[in-house]
């Protein structure tokens, strides 16, 4: 099979947007603002966990990446949800929300809502980056391309329905916006630049599949631990 060209290969990654998680029930339930707030605690205790596993994603990617200037870029992703140092971070806007929706830092860090379902895909797109080609690891992550209008539109509609969270609380998001913006070109970039054959193309393509349904099955198990 010859390979695809530039436009193609972009458009068949992007028709994956179908399968991302923006139209699960449970966001939509999110979004419409009929989620109690026991059901937003869990989803944000369980959203944690994805949260915190992240940096070892990537850092699983830069490992099995021998060019440099990958690395290099990809290094800035761990910094930004780690943070320069305790009480900065990605990872620490995420616990801020937790409080906003009335969980306690320490029942976060313990993970003791933390389902197994939850657990179980995140495992597997962690083990995913570190056992397939850094490249796919990396075309995974370009769910990062459907997520800005869904932050965007997430920022909204909290501050419109939830009327005890408040701006603030949602710096995750805010902050992440301008963030993916930027990382979803950059990735997408690396993708086209270094999947050239069909071979490796169709495996970026899959790559990128596999982590829609994993997101699916994160809410799939968030909506049965709250139904
Ligand atoms: O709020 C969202 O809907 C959403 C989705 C995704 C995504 O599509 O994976 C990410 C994020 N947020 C996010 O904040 C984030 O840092 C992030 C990193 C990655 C990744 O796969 O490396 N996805 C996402």
């Amino acid at each position: 099979m010859p390979a695809l060209g530039e436009h193609e290969f972009t458009a068949s990654l992007r028709a994956l947007e179908s399968r991302y998680w923006s139209a699960h029930p449970f966001h939509e339930r999110l979004h419409r603002g009929a989620l109690s707030k026991r059901e937003l605690r869990l989803w944000a205790a369980n959203r944690w966990y994805y949260q915190r596993m992240l940096p070892q994603k990537d850092a699983a990617i830069i490992s099995n990446c021998p060019v440099p200037e990958v690395r290099r870029r990809w290094l800035e992703r761990i910094a930004y949800h780690d943070g320069r140092a305790d009480g900065e971070g990605g990872a620490e806007r995420w616990l801020r929300l937790c409080e906003a929706v009335g969980l306690d830092r320490a029942e976060v860090l313990d993970e003791r809502h933390l389902v197994p379902g939850v657990r179980f895909a995140v495992d597997a797109y962690v083990t995913f980056a570190r056992e397939q080609p850094w490249a796919l690891g990396v075309a995974s992550g370009l769910t990062e391309m459907f997520s800005g209008a869904l932050m965007r539109r997430r920022v909204v509609d909290m501050l419109a329905h939830y009327p005890w969270i408040d701006r603030a609380d949602l710096a995750y998001f805010t902050d992440r916006i301008d963030a993916v913006r930027g990382e979803g070109a950059e990735a997408l970039e690396i993708v086209l630049r270094h999947c050239t054959t069909r071979a490796e193309q169709d495996a970026a393509v899959a790559a990128l599949a596999f982590k829609c349904d994993v997101l699916w099955s994160v809410l799939d198990a968030v909506e049965r631990a709250a139904g």
